[in-house]
Order: structure tokens, then C-alpha cells, then sequence
């Protein structure tokens, strides 16, 4: 896994892609970005294609979500950028540099988790870092020392280094493989689902400390079949649905296309969407105890008060943003089906 094995992959003898030029759909500059895909295609030998024609562009400094439902080629891509698999067709760059010719100068400063590494239950947190860090040719072991101690402060297990692995919580087992990944100075972190398994304690830390890594400048690049969870973290999201980008971007940018809808809890259901109609607002909907609007430019104490003044009873008023969901629906007419 992670960078060691990328290298690996690399020199051992994959096939260097196929090039096609391929102009990219996103409009930041690539010198911006910390990774840039164009016309990334990955198709297997049974010939289906996992990842067709991908253009990603992930911001510096952003906390970028990959996400999309099991089987949408977000593994696939992972591993075709760290070197693991090579592409069918396709160009992309890391930190600027072209790969895959640029992988043995890159990928020091590119963290990665791909498959969790294996670690030794009998042996300390602290231990297993010294064996990991031991085996990668590219690491200074008169540094080891420093540098595990810094990636155990990192991930918050500093207190812990000395328990064994065993008796780790799975939020810890995952901070270990984490701290694996930033066993020296990252510009870029690759995380591959990395809360998969976790109970909602060990989610919660690994997002906490995704965070942390963020505001220390890291890129992060995570991916995720939970929507809620990448809501909660990503500055910017690319979405992925049967191999194929159906959209990306910062989360708020996509957000904005989404309308802001205010929503009424009355008993009079009719009076209500007649006072929200004829004060301009759109698509007026009535559900199950409540009635719901486009808010636009109108300010919600103005319909408030037009309600109470058309002698509606309101038992409760919501002012409802756009949720990552509403804009997964918006893209693609359907519902986030996370088995894909
Ligand atoms: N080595 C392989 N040979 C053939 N097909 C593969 C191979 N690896 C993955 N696939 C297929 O490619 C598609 C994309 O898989 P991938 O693992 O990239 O998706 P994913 O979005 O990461 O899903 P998950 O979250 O379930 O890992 C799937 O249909 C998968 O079955």
C-alpha cells in the first residue's frame, strides 16, 4: 500500500499508460492543484470500465471528497494515482508533477491509505511505526525516532504509543494507519474510506483528525460512499456514479444551485400554501403536516408575519438549506443509493 508500494508498482514493471490529450472540465489552473486528471480511464480485461474518461481537479489546501456509491471507481481511481494499477488512457499530475514519471520524486510528500496496512497485534502502536518505517527504503532511520513521535502526537496517540495494538479501539486502530501515512512531512493525503468500519466514536475521531491535518495545510483527498460525512468534512466534492464524474466542485458552489426552501408545520394546510403563493414564493409543496416553498430573495420574519396575518396557525417555521443530498438529487434525478 501507500506510497511504498506505489513506487514499487511503478518500477516493477506496469505499463506506462496510453496518452490522449484531454482538455479538463474544471476550470482551475492546474498549478493550483494538488492532483489533476485528464481523460483518466480505467478498463479491466473482462472490459468493463471502472473509471471512464475522469477529469479531477482537487484544490491545494482543500479537503476534497471523492464520493460515490460502492462500484463507482473510487478505489480504482485511488489506485491508478498512487501508482498501483496503471490506466487504460490517460494523463495526471501529482503536486504538479506528471506521473507516473514524476512517482519517486512525489510520492515522499504524498501520505496515502489505500488497504489499512497489516499490523502486529502483540507489538506497541509505537513498535508497529518502527517496523513500518523500517521497511521503506526511501525513509532515514536516524530520523525514525522523531518522526514516529511526531506522527503518533498527529493522529493524538502519543499517551497510547506504548499499548499494544491489540488493545487499541477500531477510532485508534484507524489513527495508527493514519499516523503510518504521515510518517514524514505530507503535502498530500490520500485516504480511501478511511472511517469504513468504524462505529460512530471512531468516526468521529477520524474526521477530527482529518480536519487537524487540513488546517496544518495538507491537501486531503478522502474517499466515501456517505454523503453525511463527507458534508461534515470536504471543503469540495466530485461525485462518481458508474465510473464517470457527474459533478465537482467546493461544496457551497454546488450548494448554491440548489433553491433554500422555508417550511411551514400548520394544521392549516391550505390557508398556509395560499398565503405562501400569494406572496411570490415558488414551488409550493403540501406533505404530511406541513407546506414548503422556495424561499428566494424573500426574507422568512416577512412570510412569517404574512402568515400570521392571514390567520394561519403556525406550530413551526424552518428555513431548510440545501442538503449534499438535495444537490445529489439535483444532478442526477435520483437518490444516493450507497450499494450503488
Ligand atoms: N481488478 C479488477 N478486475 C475487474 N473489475 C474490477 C477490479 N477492481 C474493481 N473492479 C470493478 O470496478 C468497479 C469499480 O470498483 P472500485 O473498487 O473502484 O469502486 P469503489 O467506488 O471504490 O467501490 P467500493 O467503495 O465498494 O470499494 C466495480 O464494478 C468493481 O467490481
Amino acid at each position: 500500500m501507500e506510497s511504498r508500494a506505489g513506487r514499487d508498482a511503478v518500477t516493477g514493471g506496469e505499463a506506462v499508460p496510453a496518452v490522449r490529450e484531454r482538455t479538463p472540465s474544471a476550470t482551475l489552473p492546474a498549478e493550483d492543484c494538488s492532483i489533476v486528471t485528464r481523460g483518466l480511464t480505467k478498463r479491466f480485461r473482462s472490459g468493463q470500465v471502472a473509471v471512464d474518461a475522469l477529469d479531477l481537479a482537487v484544490p491545494r489546501g482543500s479537503v476534497f471528497g471523492f464520493l460515490g456509491p460502492n462500484g463507482s471507481g473510487k478505489t480504482t481511481t485511488i489506485r491508478m494515482l498512487l501508482g498501483l494499477a496503471a490506466p487504460t488512457e490517460g494523463t495526471w499530475e501529482l503536486l504538479g508533477t506528471p506521473m507516473p514519471g514524476g512517482m519517486a520524486s512525489v510520492l515522499s510528500r504524498v501520505g496515502a491509505l489505500v488497504e489499512g496496512p497489516a499490523f502486529y497485534p502483540y507489538l506497541s502502536g509505537e513498535a508497529n511505526l518502527r517496523r513500518y518505517d523500517a521497511a521503506d527504503p526511501a525513509a532515514d532511520p536516524r530520523t525514525a525516532s522523531a518522526r514516529i513521535g511526531l506522527a503518533l502526537d498527529r493522529v493524538g496517540l502519543a499517551a497510547a504509543a506504548r499499548k499494544r495494538y491489540r488493545a487499541y479501539s477500531l477510532g485508534m486502530r484507524q489513527r495508527l494507519a493514519i499516523a503510518a501515512a504521515l510518517l514524514g512531512p505530507r503535502e498530500l493525503l490520500i485516504l480511501d474510506e478511511p472511517t469504513n468500519g468504524l462505529d460512530p466514536q471512531g468516526t468521529r475521531e477520524v474526521r477530527g483528525l482529518i480536519k487537524e491535518i487540513a488546517a496544518g495545510g495538507t491537501t486531503v483527498f478522502v474517499s466515501s460512499h456517505l454523503l453525511a460525512e463527507v458534508e461534515q468534512m470536504c471543503s469540495h466534492i466530485a461525485v462518481m456514479r458508474t465510473g464517470r464524474l457527474v459533478a465537482q466542485g467546493p461544496i457551497a458552489g454546488l450548494r448554491a444551485g440548489e433553491a433554500v426552501r422555508i417550511r411551514v408545520e400548520t394544521p392549516d394546510l391550505a390557508g398556509a400554501a395560499a398565503v405562501l403563493a400569494a406572496s411570490g414564493l415558488a414551488q409550493v409543496r403540501t406533505g404530511d403536516g406541513e407546506v414548503s416553498a422556495e424561499l428566494g430573495a424573500a426574507a422568512p420574519e416577512r412570510i412569517c408575519a404574512e402568515l400570521v396575518a392571514g390567520g394561519v396557525a403556525v406550530r413551526g417555521l424552518a428555513v431548510q438549506r440545501p442538503s449534499l443530498e438535495d444537490v445529489f438529487v439535483g444532478l442526477t434525478g435520483e437518490g444516493f443509493d450507497v450499494n450503488g
